[in-house]
């Protein structure tokens, strides 16, 4: 099965200059990315709308969050993407972000062992690739922003992903349609782990295709 984005201009304008690493990406997913595991058959022909370009769509509220002197390498910057799976968002925030340090956290070994060859084949010299649960990864000093997609619902994700985020930093999630109940539910953890104004915004994915919704948390 073909992707019916391949080639399309919609797609070059969104990735930009990742869009040559995250080509790789999508032939390396398109012919192993079932058999792995990693994504169902009926996904091999939407890789880009599904899984790229979702996850692209995170990254303007990193970027808001890093601010101007961390995006420009004035002050020191951190992300960690919690539960990458097959690279969501975590391989394409690194490859739209190639001057931020980025960290993979990723308890699978079969995962990380796929997290490290698209790493190498991309070449990414920004990525960091930790096989480790969420909650077991040492918190200080914290990272300026914590991403995830399709981890866990808010009462699990604030306990996992909030302690990693630095004071005044922000976690970032790719939730579903159920983001603003998720976050209702989950008012209590979100203030016991240090977390202020959790709200959802509307994340466009690109000119003609669905947007997405993003979860987003400051860190007291
Ligand atoms: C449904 S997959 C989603 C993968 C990817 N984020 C995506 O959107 O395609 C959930 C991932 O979270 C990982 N995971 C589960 N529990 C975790 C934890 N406690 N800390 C970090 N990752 C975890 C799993 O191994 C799996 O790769």
């Amino acid at each position: 099965m073909v992707d019916e984005l391949n080639g399309s201009p919609i797609v070059a304008d969104v990735l930009g200059d990742a869009l040559e690493p995250l080509t790789l990406f999508h032939t390396k997913l398109e012919n192993e990315g079932e058999p792995r595991g990693l994504i169902g058959p009926r996904d091999v022909s939407i890789i880009w709308e599904r899984h790229i370009l979702n996850s692209a769509a995170i990254v303007p509220f990193i970027k808001e969050a890093l601010g101007e002197d961390r995006l420009a390498g004035r002050k020191k910057a951190s992300v960690a993407d919690i539960g990458s799976g097959g690279g969501f968002p975590g391989l394409i925030v690194a490859s739209m972000l190639p001057n931020i340090p980025v960290t993979l956290i990723e308890p699978m070994e079969r995962r990380v062992e796929w997290l490290n060859e698209c790493v190498e084949l991309m070449g990414l010299s920004n990525v960091t690739v930790l096989r480790a649960r969420a909650e077991e990864v040492p918190i200080h000093p914290g990272f300026d922003v914590v991403t995830c997609r399709a981890v866990a619902p808010m009462t699990k994700l604030s306990g996992w992903a909030l302690p990693l985020v630095r004071s005044h930093g922000r976690l970032v999630a790719l939730k579903g349609r159920s983001a603003q109940a998720e976050i209702d539910k989950a008012a209590k953890e979100i203030r016991k782990h240090g977390g202020v104004n959790p709200r959802v915004v509307e994340a466009p994915v690109a000119p003609g295709l669905e947007s997405t919704h993003v979860v987003i948390v400051d860190k007291r």
